[in-house]
């Protein structure tokens, strides 16, 4: 597109005063709009007008960051201030609220802490918070994004962009209906944004807009294992307990309502009228109908003292522990805030107990407790749980028992792919155990041994071993999902001789010759009999993602980006990266499911793990085991967007900067035919996403790269994005790729962090001779 020859006039008078494009453009776009394209108010007197609002904008952003400074840490005190008074206010709330609401109590507990601004953090600054008041119940919702959940701190986007060599492009694309569209009336998903990175690949699943729903609707049904420090009730005394049987990893998702095994005691003080109305009838009908569903217990413990413990839990996997105690010895009792209280806890510990770590904190023996809690399996007539409670309690923390959230898991796991080289024997497997997790707002939402709530093959564990913060609040799920405009549709019709092998059968890759699916992958297969991208794709990969300006670029007639960001000035496109891309074998195709072109499809097969890295980066993922060069290690998974609506989640976001987790799937832009806003997309996986949302950005030497792959759609607008690894990766070694991002671009909406990937090459670095890295979005 030719520029318009008044903004480079502009732009040309602003470069005349020393004044960079990059400075000029954004004022500009702003002075166009605040003069409604009025060109003469902006170039009289030499552009003056123009020239001012730059100054200005400098000053205010000066005066603005200043600002922020100054106020930051008053603000922070205040914020922890009024954060604690409404957990406060939560957690009496709560206990008013539960004998309303008897059947689903942690479920509330749940989604109060996914309602909770604390609750939602993502990107290194994140902290946890305290809780807030329930205003819906998200689950009942079935395509509502939580909102407040998603509120993401101090996270920024980062755009990486991929393309796929135009080959069979547009096929038999067909409208879809509009009532197969999840309803998203409730979601505004407005508070998202993102940064876009380019991906290229396609989902390992099929996905339709019906399966993209119901998998909403089950994950957010899903419960985790969360406890949460509450004040006492004084109104129970008794402490029954629940002793949960195991429970094997499942990926059912029932929609069904959870019913928990509240337990009241017989033995309730004063004639509460909550506890009276709960005979010992309704009792034993909630222990039966628990029995029923899930298989619970109820261990009673001989009350010793005038502290009691509850246990519940839920058919799902939700576990309450409720402390109660009686304040009518006391007359003055009132109920004191938590940092007071857990300072006093504390001090009593430390003088009762003689614990002398001086980081003792009770939050971490509660975190202590809690993981005690999910460990403990004893034989029917062994001592009872507890004990093991009591053991917990008596550790400060540091000594915790070990976990067995390490990610080694591999007899645990069912196998979903059988192909001969998917379960290589893994070598030089690690154990980390995650005991240094303390518990805050988010924590409820995930659950620690297995971040991905038994939706992988593998059990993928998180630690912290840093500080205290909590992982981001998000939705895990294993593929993607659409949003809701985004056109997805995979139909068998649409897949042509050319795009699968009907003929072939028993495994692809021992046949002499290339079936049809290698062949859209350039004529050869693209993996080895071991699993393993075969070296020459993936040096050709990297190279084309260490330097794209060498490699071919294409660019847009009408850039389905540029225009989705629907501003004044439609900018011309930057060009998109044109990939080489896998095609794996799917349905039609007459080849087995172990099939050695199938591998993306076949989900995580590697021990992995979720860390708070040292660096100051947030949290990563970093693998337990050693992987070989060429490995695949998971796909980027998130919501599938059109740009418009990514743009528009951005636009409205109150905070821009908790976008982190976009990416471009712009493979199909360089089509001939202009794309049509649905068919432009990308990934979120700011709300919705699986263990790619942790991947740290590492300048140029990243140990992983990203690879399109194509499985369900022949159409390259959408595919899914592959990470392997680029060398062989030791145990416990971080796993990063190269965003892509062009750190001086300060023109995105997101600004980019400040890199702290540690590589020599670093773009973030200001070195002269550094040359710029290709520029996203
Ligand atoms: C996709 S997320 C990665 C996971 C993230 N660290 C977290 O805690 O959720 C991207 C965000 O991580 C942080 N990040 C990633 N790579 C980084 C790097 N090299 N240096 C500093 N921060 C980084 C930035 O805040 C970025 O916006």
């Amino acid at each position: 597109m030719a520029p318009n020859p008044r903004v480079a006039k502009a732009f040309r008078a602003m470069r005349d005063l020393g004044i960079p494009e990059e400075k000029t453009k954004p004022v500009l776009k702003n002075l166009l709009k605040i003069y409604e394209k009025n060109w003469e108010l902006i170039e009289e007197e030499n552009y003056r007008a123009l020239a001012d609002a730059i100054f200005d904008s400098e000053e205010a952003e000066a005066a603005e960051q200043k600002k922020k400074n100054d106020n930051a840490e008053a603000e922070a005190a205040e914020q922890k201030k009024k954060l604690e008074q409404a957990e406060r206010m939560k957690v009496i709330e709560e206990e008013t609220l539960i004998p309303e609401e008897p059947e689903r109590p942690l479920k509330r507990l749940r989604l109060r802490h996914q309602d909770g601004p604390s609750s939602t953090t993502s990107g290194p600054n994140s902290h946890g918070t305290p809780l807030k008041k329930p205003k819906l119940e998200i689950d009942d919702l079935p395509f509502a994004i939580p909102r407040s959940q998603s509120r993401a701190k101090n996270a920024t986007v980062d755009p990486v962009s991929v393309s796929l060599q135009p080959q069979g492009r547009n096929k038999g694309k067909q409208p879809v209906l509009a009532d197969t569209q999840p309803d998203a009336t409730n979601v505004s998903g407005s508070d998202s944004g993102l940064r876009l990175r380019h991906l290229r690949d396609k989902g390992k699943e099929p996905i339709s807009p019906q399966t993209g729903s119901q998998e909403l609707r089950s994950i957010s049904d899903r419960p985790s294992h969360g406890v949460r420090f509450k004040e006492p009730n004084p109104k129970q005394t008794a402490r029954p307990l629940i002793k949960p049987k195991d429970e094997p990893l499942t990926n059912d998702s029932s929609p069904l309502p959870v019913h928990l095994s509240v337990i009241r005691p017989e033995s309730m003080t004063n004639g509460d009228s909550s506890t009276e109305n709960l005979s010992k009838d309704s009792v034993s009908n909630v222990l039966a109908s628990s029995n029923e569903t899930s298989g619970h217990e109820l261990a009673v413990v001989p009350d010793e003292s005038t502290a009691k413990i509850d246990i519940a839990s839920s058919s799902y996997g939700d576990i309450k522990i409720s402390l109660t105690c009686n304040s009518t010895q006391n007359p003055n009792f009132s109920v004191t805030d938590v940092d007071t209280l857990l300072k006093r806890m504390e001090d009593r510990c430390l003088k009762s107990y003689k614990a002398l770590d001086p980081n003792f904190s009770v939050k971490k023996l509660m975190t202590c407790i809690c993981d005690s809690l999910l460990d403990t399996e004893p034989e029917p007539d062994s001592t009872p749980p507890t004990e093991a409670l009591k053991n917990a309690a008596a550790d400060t923390g540091n000594n915790s028992p070990p976990l067995t959230a390490n990610g080694s898991v591999g007899n645990e796991v069912e196998e979903a792919c059988e192909n001969g080289f998917q379960n290589p024997e893994p070598q030089n497997v690690v154990d980390v155990p995650n005991n240094q997790l303390t518990l805050d707002g988010t924590s409820s939402l995930h659950d620690i041994n297995d971040i991905a709530k038994g939706q992988e093959s593998v059990i993928i564990s998180l630690v912290n071993e840093v500080n205290t913060e909590c992982p981001p609040a998000f939705h895990y799920i294993p593929g993607n999902t659409v949003f809701q405009n985004a056109y997805v549709n995979f139909s068998l019709a649409r897949i042509g001789d050319d795009n699968c092998c009907s003929t072939c059968f028993g495994d692809c890759l021992t046949s002499a010759t290339a079936c049809a699916c290698a062949l859209q992958s350039g004529g050869e297969f693209a993996y080895t009999k071991e699993g393993l991208v075969k070296e020459e794709l993936l040096d050709e990969c990297i190279k084309m993602n260490r330097d794209p300006q060498k490699h071919c670029l294409f660019y847009c007639k009408e850039c389905p980006l540029e225009r989705s960001k629907n501003e004044e000035l439609v900018e011309a496109c930057k060009g998109h990266s044109v990939r080489s891309f896998i095609k794996e074998c799917w349905l039609k195709c007459g080849c087995n499911k172990q099939c050695g072109n199938r591998v993306v499809q076949c989900g995580i097969r590697r021990k992995l793990q979720v860390f708070m890295t040292p660096g100051g980066k947030g949290w990563g993922l970093r693998t337990l085991e050693d992987l070989p060069k060429g490995a695949f290690v998971c796909e980027y998974v998130g919501e599938v967007l059109t740009n418009a609506e990514l743009y528009e989640r951005v636009s409205k976001s109150s905070n821009k900067d908790e976008h982190a987790y976009p990416v471009l799937l712009d493979a199909d832009w360089g089509a001939e035919s202009a794309l049509k806003d649905e068919e432009a997309l990308c990934l979120d996986a700011t709300y919705y996403g699986n263990v790619a949302r942790f991947i740290n950005h590492r300048c140029f030497d990243s140990n992983m790269v990203e690879i399109p792959v194509e499985i369900e759609n022949p159409d390259h607008h959408y595919y899914h994005l592959a990470f392997f690894t680029t060398r062989k990766v030791k145990a416990l070694e971080e796993l990063t790729w190269d965003y892509g991002i062009d750190f001086d671009d300060e023109e995105h909406p997101v600004k980019a962090f400040k890199c702290r990937c540690g590589s020599r090459f670093c773009r973030n670095l200001k070195h002269p001779y550094r040359s710029r890295k290709r520029r996203f979005t």
